[in-house]
């Protein structure tokens, strides 16, 4: 096997099954979703369902957070603390993203999804990989599908880059998403970074962790489905990453957190982007910030089409390889040990 085998091996968040598109489902006005699809949704949790008018997530205005002298600074850095300690979620705005940036984005995107599924089947995932399109962690047979077709791809470290892939993509889009991606790395970085200052680690220390770091895209489609409270767009899960920043591409709602033991629905404001910490950021952070649970819903009669850019630490990126738990019982002993964040960082799977 080659060296670059090797890595792409040891960054591969897991091989999926094939599923087959969602989107090609729904075109054919069925009134029952196929038996793969019907997850079976917890009653209880789901009439917990808070909206939006009884909580929301906290809104940071990073213009005033990044301005640093203004007065307004230090409000909006206690509020992005807070946010992460007791949300794991929070929306952006006054973020600096280009409007037109986002706007090309947005159409590239929409388009990509609608690209005829001739076309798309020449992006569809592998066996032994999973970047393209199809879905994620799907690892058997009997497991419920996800009412979702997503498009995954890695964009940094290079040497991690499916080019093959990418080159496939519309040219548009390319130049679009590696545009994109450039502006959603630097806005991770300066949000990290800030992070990092609130739990009072070392300056270099945080945006060394991730400055030459793994980043990846996820695009997910989530088409109208006839049984909307039977499926589930993407089934509960926190996410493996340090940061993720989430950019709606229409204006349909469907993602829920959960707050105190309840869900709570996330309505995207207009420019805004929703941000959320990811479990390699919990570790970063010693625990203080929370790696919270999250779904996404679907609709009859709405599609939902959220992109996402992740960032991580390819250190950390393979302890997902063992169980978290496992991980954390060795992450929590090394803590009470003294070890500094760096440390626990190098701790080996
Ligand atoms: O549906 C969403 O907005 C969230 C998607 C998500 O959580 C994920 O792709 O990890
Ligand atoms: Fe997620």
């Amino acid at each position: 096997m080659s060296t670059e085998n090797h890595k792409e091996e040891a960054i591969n968040l897991g091989r999926s099954l094939i599923a087959p598109s969602v989107q090609e489902l729904a075109k054919q006005s069925i009134k029952h979703i196929p038996p793969e699809y019907p997850h079976q949704h917890d009653q209880d949790q789901d009439q917990m369902l808070l909206s939006c008018d009884d909580v929301s997530v906290p809104v940071i205005d990073l213009r005033s957070l990044f301005a640093n002298t203004s007065e307004s600074y230090s409000s909006e850095f206690n509020k992005l603390h807070t946010a992460c300690k007791e949300w794991g979620f929070f929306q952006v705005i006054n973020h600096g993203i280009n409007e037109s940036l986002l706007a090309d984005f947005k159409r590239d995107a929409l388009n990509f999804f609608n690209l005829p599924m001739e076309e798309k089947k020449k992006l569809w995932q592998k066996e032994d990989n999973n970047e393209g399109f199809g879905q994620l962690f799907v690892v058997s047979k009997e497991q419920k599908l996800d009412w979702c077709d997503m498009f995954y791809i890695t964009i940094l470290p290079h040497d991690l880059w499916k080019s093959q892939l990418f080159q496939k993509l519309p040219l548009i889009l390319r130049q679009t998403l590696e545009a994109y991606c450039v502006e959603m790395k630097k806005l991770a970085m300066a949000i990290l970074s800030q992070m990092g200052k609130a739990l009072e680690m070392d300056e270099d220390e945080i945006t060394g962790l991730f400055h030459d770091g793994y980043q990846s895209m996820r695009m997910n489609h989530y088409p109208p489905c006839p049984q909307p409270n039977m499926a589930m767009g993407i089934s509960p899960h926190s996410d493996a990453n340090a940061l993720t920043i989430l950019y709606q591409l229409n204006t349909t709602d469907g993602l829920e957190v959960r707050k105190d033991g309840k869900w709570v629905t996330i309505k995207p404001l207009p420019n805004a982007l929703v941000v959320n910490i990811g479990d390699i950021m919990e570790i970063v952070s010693n625990g203080e910030y929370k790696s919270i649970k999250h779904r996404g819903i679907v609709k009859a009669h709405s599609e939902r089409l959220p992109a996402k850019s992740l960032v991580a630490k390819h250190k950390v990126a393979n302890f997902k390889q063992i169980p978290l738990e496992e991980f954390f019982k060795e992450y929590f002993a090394r803590k009470l040990d003294g070890k500094s964040h760096l440390e626990i960082m190098k701790l080996e799977g």
